[in-house]
């Protein structure tokens, strides 16, 4: 069953083409990434497809109706890239506000305990720090039981442990059979929690495909060796400078392999290496820069 689709959707703010053209579907019990650099079109997506915002073009659907409608959202649970909490309210109160508008909502404790945050449920959440804020405002999302979860930039502003601690929550929900949509810049977020990534750049989407084959289309290999001086060698598409070694990411690490022992330059420790959800990511939003304007 689709819980969440866009069909050719275009949105424009004025001169901006935040989307352009957008397809995407979301089916019951998957956990999809969508990854993009910052201006991607990410946040428009997601308001576009929980009915914040109209499309310019095109047509979004949520559970089976029109996102705008009430009715289509009461299996969604939804954290916005910036939430914000009444400060004075303490936090279990803020849960049980959220719990009655729901039939059968998660039981506050249960919840809190699930987003380690048994221990504020008295605090008031003006006195929560950023990441303890955050955790509560993605925590809300989950408390009606909700078929499709979407987070938008859940884990920005935490430290290692409370995203790890996200993560660990995001993945139980899934395995109970809920369903996922999240966006991150976070590379590893997404190549840790979801089986579907969908690159976007520039309002498009540049691929959708399972975590590996993202990487397998992109075919990008790392090529790491100690050398001073490197002659500018064909296929390289990127090249980084760390800890005393050279980094060269090439889509062909057998001819690149040749071409250095061909060129007679002195080198020693070579590596080669696939590379991460990350470096794929580079290679293919590398190839989606706007040309340059003329002068
Ligand atoms: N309300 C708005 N008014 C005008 N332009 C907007 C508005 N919202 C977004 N944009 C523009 O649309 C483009 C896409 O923005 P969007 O927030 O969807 O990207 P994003 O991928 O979520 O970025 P980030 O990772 O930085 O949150 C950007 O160029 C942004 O400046």
């Amino acid at each position: 069953m689709i819980l969440a689709r866009a069909e050719q959707v275009s949105r424009r703010y004025g001169e901006v083409l935040a989307l352009d053209r957008v397809d995407l579907t979301v089916r019951s019990g998957e956990l999809v990434g969508l990854l993009g650099p910052n201006g991607a079109g990410k946040s428009t997506l997601i308001n576009l497809l929980v009915g914040l915002r109209r499309p310019t073009a095109g047509r979004v659907e949520l559970c089976g109706g029109d996102p705008r409608d009430p009715a289509s959202r009461r299996q969604l649970g939804v954290t916005p890239q910036e939430t914000g909490l009444p400060g004075t309210l303490r936090v279990g109160e803020v849960v049980d506000f959220v719990s009655a508008h729901f039939p059968d909502p998660v039981p506050r404790g249960e919840l809190l305990d699930r987003f380690g945050l048994a221990d504020q449920v008295r605090r008031q959440t003006g006195g929560l720090s950023g990441g303890q804020r955050r955790r509560l405002a993605v925590a809300l999302a989950f408390v009606g039981r909700p078929r499709l979860v979407v987070l938008d930039e859940p884990t920005t502003g935490l430290d290692v442990e409370a995203r790890h601690a996200l993560w660990d929550a995001i993945r139980g929900f899934h395995a109970d059979g809920g369903t996922v949509l999240l966006s991150s810049h976070y590379l590893e977020e997404v190549e840790a929690l979801a089986q579907r990534v969908v690159v976007i750049g520039h309002g498009r989407v540049l691929a959708d495909d399972s975590v590996a084959a993202i990487r397998g289309i992109v075919g990008v290999r790392r090529v790491s060796l100690v050398a001073d001086d490197l002659p500018a060698l064909p296929g390289v598409v990127a090249t980084e400078r760390a800890d005393g070694r050279v980094h060269l990411l090439t889509t062909d690490a057998d001819q690149l392999v040749r071409d250095l022992v061909t060129s007679g330059v002195p080198f020693r420790d070579l590596e080669v290496r696939p590379t991460s959800l990350e470096e794929a990511f580079l290679a293919i939003t590398a190839d989606d820069r706007p040309a340059p304007t003329p002068a």
